[in-house]
């Protein structure tokens, strides 16, 4: 490890998932996978980056060949004493092992780590496989698989991984498992094992990837509702019907994980991190600070109103994260929460407004960037928008039996600390895109605007 970790220090400072930008990464060893078949050893590091004020464990696999592998040219890390280390998602060598791992239970040992397949069903055996080029946060892989029931899975490879569960692995597989074509079907899970000196039993396990099925010819709802708005087409009975997706999906994560009701503990605790919220994102969004007096108020009405009882959800939900799928309709993805809260918190019961305000709040992005690149009239466009919303909301109050109207009052508070949340988003990740949320915050501040 010693003399490829500065190898991989400088490939990782310029992967889209390395989190301290910006920064060289400072890294430990904390485990290691091991695995492979003749002639390709793979490696899977588990690296703790020490850069970043918090430090993050990263999973990376690593398959070393003796002869370079053309294929995955651009793939290439590094050489090192004579050997060629690929980034393994892109090694078919590797792909096979973790499929093959995962669906037959197999376990992958190594010093001081361990990993463990449970499959829920059996894809079939890879033949090929491609690294998905929309990836973002995570590595996701496509497989074309023989002998399955679906031509193709997805395997999606998290590259920061922690103690406990990851929501996006257990949202997904509860609901998949219950029946609900509303999620992509789950084939199984890896689950890995490492030293944390800081538990109590000094091991922490955690999900490292997990496979489902792939949607092809899927497209995901923000680019089906940009076409729409941008050619002017009425999109209400597509929105009516994503409402009533999300109604559903709320229905099944309500039938198999336990629910709470909301106590005045809950309303404070919640009412407590969206002024938190609103604090961090001031640091570094001071324009927020115009409109301080006018968001708390929007949350002080919220603390002396009816709150729903608790659910797990989504707890990231935009158009971003729906699939349309012309046999199934709308399929949600991505259960993994917003990235830039704490795990914890994520893996709570939670209000199911959250996800409809987070919907809303994409309907309103969609107006908001046919808006600034100009390739809209602004009033035709936030039309577009409004109308969105209020189909989303009627297929959603159709479905789910409640009426959002007399929770205006919660929903508009979860809506305003989502664009508190987008400010800061945008602040660090597109700052282009800034003015979308500050637009909001300023209108949903504003009674009777909406
Ligand atoms: N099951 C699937 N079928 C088809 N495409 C998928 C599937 N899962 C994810 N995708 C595609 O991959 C992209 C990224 O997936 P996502 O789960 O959101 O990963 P990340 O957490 O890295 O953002 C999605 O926007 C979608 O286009
Ligand atoms: O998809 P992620 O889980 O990475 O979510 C993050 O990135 C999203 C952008 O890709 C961001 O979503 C915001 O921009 C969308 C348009 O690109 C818009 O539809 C969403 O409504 C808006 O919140 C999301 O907030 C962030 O967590």
């Amino acid at each position: 490890m010693s003399v490829v970790a500065p190898v991989l220090a400088q490939w990782m400072a310029r992967q889209r998932w390395y989190q301290a930008k910006g920064a060289e990464p400072a890294l430990r060893i904390v485990g290691t996978l091991d695995g492979g078949t003749p002639g390709v050893r793979v490696a899977t590091f588990l690296l703790l980056d020490e850069a970043a004020a918090e430090p993050l464990l990263y999973q990376v696999p690593v398959a070393f060949r003796a002869q370079p592998l053309p294929e995955a040219q651009s793939a290439l890390i590094g050489e090192v004493d004579g050997r060629y280390l690929y980034d393994a998602p892109h090694d078919p060598a590797y792909v096979d092992l973790l499929l093959r791992t995962i669906s037959e239970g197999g376990r992958l040992e190594g010093a001081d780590a361990s990993a463990t397949g449970h499959p829920s069903a059996d894809p079939g055996t890879a033949v090929s496989s491609h690294v998905f080029s929309g990836e973002q946060s995570n590595t996701s892989i496509v497989v074309e698989v023989d002998g399955g029931p679906v031509p193709q899975v997805i395997v999606k490879l998290f590259r920061l991984v922690h103690h406990g569960e990851n929501p996006d692995v257990t949202l997904q597989t509860g609901i998949s498992a219950a029946g609900s074509d509303r999620v992509p079907r789950s084939f199984g899970v890896l689950t890995g094992s490492w030293p944390d000196p800081g538990r109590a039993d000094g091991v922490a396990v955690g999900h490292l990837a997990a496979v489902q099925e792939f949607l092809p010819g899927s497209e995901d709802a923000w680019r089906v509702a940009l076409r729409a708005a941008a050619s002017g087409e009425d999109f209400t009975g597509r929105a009516a019907e994503l409402g009533e997706a999300v109604a559903e999906v709320h229905e099944t994560l309500a039938d198999v994980f336990p629910t709470v009701p909301t106590t005045p503990a809950d309303i404070a605790d919640a009412v407590a991190l969206m002024r938190s919220r609103l604090a961090m994102a001031a640091n570094e969004v001071p324009a927020l600070l115009e409109h301080r007096e006018e968001i708390d108020a929007v949350y002080e009405r919220a603390t002396r109103a009816e709150w729903p009882a608790q659910q797990r959800v989504h707890g990231d939900l935009h158009l971003g994260q729906v699939l349309w799928t012309d046999a199934r309709g709308w399929v949600i993805i991505d259960f993994e929460g917003e990235p830039l809260r704490p795990m914890s918190e994520r893996s709570r019961p939670d209000i199911a407004l959250r996800d409809v305000a987070g919907m809303l709040r994409s309907f309103d992005y969609v107006a908001g960037s046919l808006g600034q690149d100009g390739s809209s009239d602004a009033s035709v466009a936030s039309a577009w928008a409004a109308a969105g919303r209020d189909a989303f909301i009627t297929g959603y109050g159709r479905r789910s039996g409640v009426d959002l109207a007399s929770h205006q009052v919660v929903l508009d508070a979860f809506e305003l600390d989502k664009a508190v949340y987008e400010t800061l988003y945008e602040a660090r990740n597109r700052p282009a895109w800034l003015g979308i949320p500050l637009a909001a915050v300023a209108r949903l501040v504003t009674p009777n605007a909406g």
